[in-house]
């Protein structure tokens, strides 16, 4: 007995002195980087537990933003907007919402971020080695890949948009019945990118009950609280997490296979005409490893389906609550394409006010509420004016918050006639004011800038104009005060988007005045 007390101690003995070591090692080096700590909110792997823990629980009470927030409480003005959680002694979390970092980690200093490799491994079951999870030559090489997916003529090719939005609108009630439009948001927005992906639609919109629809949405979830929990998160047990990868999978892999049973002059005649053209069949002229096919599809899938589908619930959201908004958008809507006709590309970019109502949503509710990047080599990060930068050691974590900065009200201009209080949907401020660098980044910025956003604007678009032709007003029928954001991946409504939508009806002359929609 005495001798395990002895054996033990000297454990624990040794095992001080290491982290001692550590610790000292960390500081001398966070110092030779030439800058300073930002404020610390945890020192050591207990306090950080905790820290962990209260950030997981905000996360699963949807109270992420206002956890974020407060950590900036402790926030120092030398510093930006900035603070760090010291988890081991050699890992930080860096969180912030100051403009200035967000730009030195996205463009200026863009060769010392990335996704890094914990978050590679900690993604990789579900993306894989795609455009989302790899830095470097992997990652260039996926956006060689996938960009040509997505220039103007292939965007401006409406039809695909033209098949779900005309689904979306045949399933929007007519007889004063709400309905979620959040829920058809979704259905619409996996019917296109699965059309746009594979060339086949999951058909949604028809088919509500839909597993690989169920396995996406789980997945995500839980790939949120993994992420949240990062240091922590070989705690959350993962069975559920790959069963529905698997049914991702055994959705996604048989046109893989179908696609590589192609020969080459099939492939190239497919992807030539506008009709057959698919992002599949695309890619599948350049690789021919399925797990490359399967990787990217599945990323482009994440990214592509609910930032539209949520952004579209939230635009939908506020238009309801502002009557005169809705009937502005409306007018425009009309007076550009009437009624009936489908609107062109052309006039998609012509439409001033849908932009302003889009950029304003994207404002309030940017739809990849936080992010992250992880340091590849020491590094800094700019202090306020004048003052040393903020040391980055190799391997720490940045984790910025879009949705936090975008609301910070001391960096918009005061409110006036012209400038609604920044906490409130006004697209009219559009009009006359163009966002701080940095601020307004819903899109990310420098060589990582979404690569679907003129594919996101255009459907976006595409999709309210469509239902503003046949609906001249919306009623919301949901709680107000009940509503709130869900902080995944993608932040959407937490309550749906519960809607009666009105028909537009047309009094006919000389039929005793009774009201019959528009065709
Ligand atoms: C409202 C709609 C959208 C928003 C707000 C949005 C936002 C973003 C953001 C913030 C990123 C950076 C993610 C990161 O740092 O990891 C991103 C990347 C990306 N987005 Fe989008 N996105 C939207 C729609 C789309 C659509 C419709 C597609 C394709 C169909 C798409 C494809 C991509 C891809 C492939 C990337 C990875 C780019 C890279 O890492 O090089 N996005 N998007």
């Amino acid at each position: 007995m005495p001798n395990l007390l002895v054996v033990s101690t000297a454990l624990l003995g040794l095992y001080v002195l290491y982290y001692l070591v550590q610790v000292t090692r960390h500081e001398l080096r966070i110092r030779k980087i030439g800058g300073v700590r930002a404020p610390r909110l945890a020192t050591n792997p207990l306090t950080s537990a905790l820290w962990f823990t209260n950030a997981a629980r905000a996360q699963m009470r949807h109270r992420l933003l206002e956890f974020f927030d407060s950590c900036f409480a402790q926030a120092n003005p030398a510093m930006g907007e900035c603070v760090e959680i010291q988890v081991k002694p050699n890992e930080r979390y860096i969180l912030t919402r100051d403009p200035e970092h967000v730009k030195a980690i996205l463009t200026t200093n863009f060769g010392s971020f990335g996704k890094g490799p914990s978050f590679n491994e900690l993604w990789r079951p579900f993306l894989g080695d795609s455009i989302f999870t790899t830095d470097g030559q992997l990652w260039h090489d996926s956006r060689s890949l996938i960009r040509p997916m997505f220039i103007k003529d292939r965007v401006s090719d409406l039809a695909i948009f033209e098949r779900w939005t005309s689904a979306l609108v045949d399933k929007i009630p007519r007889d004063g019945t709400y309905v979620d439009i959040m829920d058809l948001f979704y259905r619409m927005t996996l019917d296109v990118t699965t059309d746009f992906l594979l060339g086949t639609s999951v058909n949604s919109l028809a088919n509500p009950r839909n597993h690989f629809a169920e396995a996406f949405n789980d997945v995500q979830r839980i790939q949120m609280l993994l992420t949240t929990i990062g240091p922590f998160s070989d705690i959350v047990p993962r069975s559920t997490y790959r069963r529905h990868i698997a049914t991702i999978d055994r959705f996604v892999v048989p046109f893989i296979d179908q696609a590589l049973s192609l020969p080459m002059e099939e492939l190239e005649k497919l992807t030539s005409s506008d009709r057959t053209f698919t992002f599949l069949h695309s890619i599948a002229r350049y690789t021919r490893d399925p797990r490359v096919l399967r990787d990217q599809i599945v990323a482009v899938l994440l990214a592509g389906r609910d930032t539209t589908a949520a952004t579209l619930s939230w635009a939908l959201y506020e238009l309801s609550r502002y009557p005169d908004k809705f009937q502005r958008l409306r007018s425009e809507v009309v007076d550009a394409v009437g009624r009936t006709r489908t609107p062109t590309y052309e006039d998609l970019k012509n439409m001033k006010y849908l932009r302003h109502v889009l950029d304003e949503t994207l404002r309030l509710y940017p739809a990849v509420p936080y992010n992250l990047r992880s340091a590849l080599r020491d590094t800094t990060i700019p202090g306020a004016l004048g003052q040393l930068p903020i040391s980055v050691v190799e391997g720490d974590i940045v984790v910025y918050s879009t949705l936090s900065m975008q609301r910070r009200p001391e960096l918009y201009p005061p409110v006036s006639d012209k400038f609604a209080d920044p906490a409130v949907f006004s697209p009219e401020r559009w009009e006359t004011w163009t966002p701080r660098a940095w601020l307004y980044v819903p899109f990310n910025g420098g060589p990582r800038i979404c690569v679907g956003q003129n594919f996101a604007l255009t459907e976006m678009s595409y999709c309210l104009v469509r239902v503003l032709q046949k609906f001249d007003r919306v009623e919301y029928c949901g709680d107000w005060d009940a509503q709130y954001h869900v902080p995944e991946v993608v932040g959407r409504p937490g309550q749906g988007v519960k809607v009666v939508m009105h028909e537009e009806c047309e009094r006919i002359a000389g039929d005793g005045g009774s009201p019959r929609p528009f065709a």
